[in-house]
């Protein structure tokens, strides 16, 4: 694997990312790789949940991560943030790079890493603070309370629910439906203004009407944001996202292209096996 790397003013290496987004295959042509994974695994004591895993992502796309159950996508998406840190028995070996620096390196920092990459939960989870609390949470904690009012319209906004919430910013943020906490807790990740969204299964939990809200949220973000979410919806995965990536048991990662591509036409046989239902 050839890639080459460029030192920075403070003498810092950062790698270039390698070009190895698949071809355009018809779709609109993508944006840089923003994260990727390069023989990466990971391993819960002496379990392995992801096998050599190589990835490149692209920013402001939507990239999808499907897979049957237990073949790692929750875990790829805890290495991204490194929330795999708070699990003890996890163990993360290759690389992982965020705009070609490796998230693992011993000077990055993981609560620094958090503010650029969000994530949101399956289960909506606010705090039990007012709306508008709950979304100037991660702006206080960086002091950056400036405007604070208007940054929190802003944040509201792009979640799709300041219409929704702007008279009841006061009341409770578990008192909302669970469409509204989840677009709430989107709010509260992009406060921050974060470079990536992680959604792990953001509207499995939701009636198919808030989901179509959560799936048309996902879509916008895109424009601004990267988001990289997992879900076990097939069709929701073909309409919101750009690049498909799925993994299968065993932790591999058995194809990645543009999402149209995975969906009709795959390269693996296993792939076509389990979008069409045949197991999973
Ligand atoms: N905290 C943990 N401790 C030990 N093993 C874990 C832990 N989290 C996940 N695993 C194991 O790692 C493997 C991958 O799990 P992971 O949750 O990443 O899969 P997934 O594809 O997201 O599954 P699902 O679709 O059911 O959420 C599974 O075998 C799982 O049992």
């Amino acid at each position: 694997m050839s890639f080459q790397n460029e030192t920075t003013e403070t003498g810092e290496s950062i790698r270039q990312p390698q070009t190895t987004v698949p071809e355009d295959t018809g779709v609109e042509s993508l944006g840089e790789t923003i994260i990727e994974a390069e023989n990466l695994d990971v391993f819960y004591g002496d379990e392995q949940a992801l096998n050599d895993i190589n990835l490149p992502i692209p920013e402001q796309q939507v990239t999808a991560l499907i897979g049957p159950s237990g073949c790692g996508k929750s875990t790829f998406l805890r290495c991204v943030n490194r929330m795999n840190d708070l699990i003890t028995s996890a163990r993360v070996e290759g690389n992982l790079y965020f705009r070609g620096k490796n998230l693992y390196d011993e000077d990055v920092d993981p609560v620094a890493l958090r503010r650029t990459v969000g994530m949101v939960f399956q289960e909506p989870n606010p705090f039990p603070k007012s709306i508008y609390d709950n979304v100037a949470y991660g702006l206080r904690v960086q002091d950056k309370v400036e405007n604070l009012d208007e940054q929190v319209e802003d944040a509201l906004r792009r979640a799709a629910l300041w219409d929704e919430v702007k008279d009841q910013l006061h009341t409770s943020g578990l008192d909302l439906s669970g469409g509204q906490q989840q677009r709430l807790c989107i709010a509260r990740a992009i406060a921050p203004d974060p470079e990536v969204i992680l959604m792990d299964e953001p509207a499995s939990a939701l009636d198919p009407v808030a989901t179509s809200k959560i799936e048309d949220l996902i879509e916008d973000l895109a424009k601004d944001y990267t988001v990289v979410v997992v879900t076990h919806n097939m069709q929701q995965a073909a309409r919101i996202s750009d690049m498909t990536a799925v993994f299968l048991t065993g932790g591999e990662l058995v194809e990645y292209d543009h999402t149209q591509k995975i969906f009709e036409n795959p390269e693996h046989q296993r792939v076509e096996d389990y979008i069409t239902g045949k197991f999973g």
